[in-house]
Formats: C-alpha cells, sequence, structure tokens
C-alpha cells in the first residue's frame, strides 16, 4: 500500500466515525464495524468537524488559555542544556514557534516524516510556551525576571517529586485528537535536541467533543462537574483576573498570563467509600448535574445562608465551594483549565490517577496561592487529594504575524 493509498482510507475512516458521532449512533457498538465496510472504491467523505477545527496560532494571547478544552492534553517541561544560553534559547523558541504555527494550520512541520498526523486536520490543536525561572539564570536575563515568577510558597499538605516539579521551558499541548497531540510533542520534543533536555513529561484527557448529548461543563474522575464557576471571557473583570495589561510590567509580559501547575492524585479508593451525598457534601454540589446543595440548577448562584430540613447549612463550613470562591479570598480567581489524568496502578492497587490542575491568572500571588493557602489549612476535599507535583510559569502574550514566542523576552 502506498502513503496515499494509507491516507485515504484513514481519512474514510474519520468520516464515517465522524458522522456516526454526529448523529448519536454508540461508536462502541458501530465505529469498528464501520471502519471495516470501509472500502478503497468508496468516494472520500469530509474531514469530520473535529479534525478540521483550527485554533490561530498569532494573536493578542497564546492558544491555549481561553482555547475551550481539548480531548487530549500533553504537558512537557524543559531544563536547557548546560552548553544552551541566550542565542539557543532564540533559536529554539523560533523553531518551535514555526513547528507549532504549522501543525495547528494542519500542516506537517518542516522536516517532519513521521506520518502519525498525516492524515489529520488540525483538530484545535494549541501549543502554549511557558518560561521557568531557570530559564532567566541560564540565558543572563534576570534582569527581564518578573516579580510574579517567585517560587510558589511551600504548604503543608504538599508531597512534592522534584523531578516532576519546575522546569526552564514548558509546553502545554492540546488537541481534540489523541495523535495529533502526541505528534506536536514528538515534533516539539525532537526540535530540542542539543538546546534542552525534557525533565518531566505527563500525558492528560479531558471529555471527547459529542461525547454528551449537548455540550457541558467537564467532569473530573471523582466524577464532579468541574469548571462551572470559572471567569468567563464575557466577564467585565475577565481579562484583569486572567492576562498581565498592556502596559503591566514587565513588557515583554504585556496580554501573557502565569500558569500554575499542579499534579493532584485523587484517592479515589477512600473517595469511592463514600456514600454520594457524603461526597457531594464534601464540594457543596450535586454530582449528576453540578447544581449546588443549596438549590437550583448548575449556574444557579450558590447560597451560602440557604439551611437544609434539619437546620444544618445546605453548603458545609468546609465544603470545597464555601472555601475557593473570589469573595471569600479577598477577590482572588484564577481560570482553571485542567485535564485528567491515569498512570497505571500503585502498588496497593489505588489508581494512579488524578488532575493535571493547570490555573491562568495575572498573577499567582493574587490568584493561586490566597486560595490553595485556604485550602491547604483544609477543607473536606483535602483529605481526598495529594499534590504530587507544582511548576509556575510565565506565559508571554501571542506572537504577532512574523514573531516567534518570547522574540520580545529574547531580543528587546
Ligand atoms: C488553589 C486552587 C484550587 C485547587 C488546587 C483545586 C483543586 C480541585 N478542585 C476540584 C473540584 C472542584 N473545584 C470546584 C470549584 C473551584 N475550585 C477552585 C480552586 C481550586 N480547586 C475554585 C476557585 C473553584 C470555584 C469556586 C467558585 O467560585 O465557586 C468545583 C465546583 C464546580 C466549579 O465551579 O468548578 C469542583 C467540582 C478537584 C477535584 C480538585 C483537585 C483534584
Ligand atoms: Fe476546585
Amino acid at each position: 500500500m502506498t502513503d496515499d493509498d494509507t491516507t485515504f482510507s484513514r481519512r474514510r475512516l474519520l468520516g464515517t466515525v465522524g458522522a456516526a458521532g454526529a448523529t448519536g449512533i454508540a461508536l462502541g457498538a458501530t465505529g469498528g464495524v464501520a471502519g471495516a465496510a470501509v472500502t478503497r472504491d468508496d468516494p472520500p467523505t469530509d474531514l469530520a468537524t473535529v479534525g478540521s477545527t483550527a485554533v490561530a496560532f498569532h494573536g493578542r494571547h497564546q492558544s491555549g488559555i481561553v482555547t475551550p478544552q481539548q480531548a487530549a492534553g500533553q504537558l512537557v517541561a524543559f531544563d536547557l542544556t548546560p552548553a544552551a544560553g541566550r542565542k539557543e534559547a532564540a533559536a529554539l523558541l523560533r523553531r518551535w514557534s514555526r513547528a507549532a504555527e504549522r501543525m495547528m494550520a494542519g500542516d506537517p512541520p518542516d522536516g517532519d516524516h513521521s506520518g502519525v498526523a498525516l492524515d489529520a486536520g488540525p483538530s484545535s490543536l494549541t501549543v502554549t510556551f511557558g518560561f521557568g525561572r531557570g530559564f532567566f539564570e541560564r540565558t543572563g536575563l534576570e534582569a527581564r525576571l518578573p516579580d510574579a515568577l517567585r517560587p510558589l510558597p511551600e504548604f503543608s499538605a504538599d508531597a512534592l517529586d522534584e523531578d516532576r516539579s519546575g522546569g526552564d521551558l514548558w509546553i502545554q499541548i492540546g488537541s481534540d485528537d489523541g495523535l495529533v497531540a502526541f505528534h506536536a510533542l514528538r515534533v516539539l520534543q525532537r526540535d530540542a535536541a542539543g538546546t534542552a533536555r525534557v525533565r518531566w513529561q505527563m500525558s492528560g484527557f479531558n471529555r471527547s467533543l459529542g461525547a454528551t448529548p449537548e455540550p457541558m461543563t467537564q467532569r473530573n474522575l471523582m466524577g464532579q462537574v468541574d469548571g462551572t464557576n470559572n471567569p468567563k471571557p464575557s466577564d467585565e473583570d475577565f481579562d484583569k483576573r486572567v492576562f498581565v495589561p498592556a502596559d503591566g510590567s514587565p513588557d515583554w509580559m504585556a496580554h501573557g498570563s502565569y500558569a500554575v501547575f499542579r499534579r493532584i492524585r485523587m484517592l479515589l479508593d477512600s473517595w469511592d467509600e463514600q456514600s454520594r451525598a457524603e461526597q457531594e457534601k464534601v464540594i457543596g454540589r450535586r454530582k449528576s448535574d453540578g447544581a449546588p446543595l443549596s438549590g437550583g440548577t448548575e449556574r444557579t448562584p450558590v447560597d451560602m445562608t440557604a439551611r437544609t430540613g434539619d437546620g444544618d447549612l445546605a453548603i458545609a463550613a468546609d465544603a470545597h465551594v464555601r472555601i475557593t470562591p473570589p469573595d471569600a479570598n479577598q477577590g482572588a480567581a484564577m481560570l482553571r483549565r485542567p485535564f485528567s489524568y491515569h498512570d497505571g496502578f500503585l502498588d496497593d492497587g489505588a489508581p494512579d490517577a488524578g488532575l493535571l490542575f493547570i490555573a491562568w491568572q495575572a498573577d499567582p500571588l493574587t490568584g493561586f496561592v490566597p486560595v490553595q493557602r485556604r485550602l491547604d489549612s483544609g477543607d473536606a476535599l483535602s483529605r481526598f487529594i495529594r499534590h504530587e507535583a507544582s511548576a509556575l510559569f510565565a506565559v508571554p502574550g501571542g506572537p504577532g504575524k512574523g514573531e516567534y514566542v518570547g522574540q520580545r523576552l529574547l531580543e528587546a
């Protein structure tokens, strides 16, 4: 079979499966059969909608922050090699930006013969680049180190693995297709050769588009509707909360954001031992539809004063939604955009699974830190989670046409 044949039949299969998803046919039952029924004589169909969606590489902000959450995620942090300085780092960011721009448009990156994403469309691929504290020392750019990149404080419940924390450079990849996400990871990792080495890498996932009868807020591995009270781009103060202002400091971070990353393992064996009612009390929302226990539907504001028929607070004193909102934390807010992860099973048989928690904010000191301090002193959820890795990255604004990500930092 030639390369063209491979492309042709895979594209047909994609089209068939996409159509099945769109009409609500259960893929588990029909996907394989439909695939087997494809012959090379059938006329090709259009690429499925999921594959054809492209996200812009250029713009005020980098992609992957306000972009709706994708089904597949790859997070990777790099350390610069001892021989690499500012010049080598700039060349790497230039290579990475070019590859990201091409892959996000659904085009093959230069010099890539892997064929991994050959027959897929852009599939909402986003590639987001960030700089860790160490980057500034290694490149002699200490004078441009943002104040907001000061190390996160230690939290009493942290059980951090240093080898899977930090990093000089960070890439967040998201796509609605797992192969497209892997392909981007592999291309960018290969492009780093000689300049930066992988420090840690983690794979994540979310619900696929079309998996639910209507689009809905994501669900996490504890079975909770997660993301309801995120700041919305339509909110008046959204930009102020999430992005560094145009005249913010340092100037190269204009329209950028700070990403707090935490790998948070869920103690799912203990969690599963709780009754549904006990689990709902931990968060303060119903599992079925995410509605607050004070009443209403998912989007109804939480009533912290409401009481049950027994006179108890409907939202318990230590419920996660009582401890975390901005008005309980001097206005502290962040945009949570996580992926779930599952990395096999531990020696005791418990799943090594949880949340690759990513929070975006204009300044971690007024976003993540105050909320995590409150959580650290004990909310009901803390008994069922462990923070196992942590990192903080400065994510500059989006590149203009002809610019590479970070150019304003590296060449100013
Ligand atoms: C420091 C910040 C936060 C961490 C760490 C965190 C971990 C964490 N959260 C859930 C599940 C849910 N969180 C929900 C709401 C929520 N969580 C935070 C912050 C952190 N969560 C905030 C700021 C909020 C919103 C509060 C508000 O304004 O109402 C919810 C409820 C639904 C929602 O609004 O998203 C769930 C569910 C898990 C499982 C977890 C760690 C594994
Ligand atoms: Fe939360």
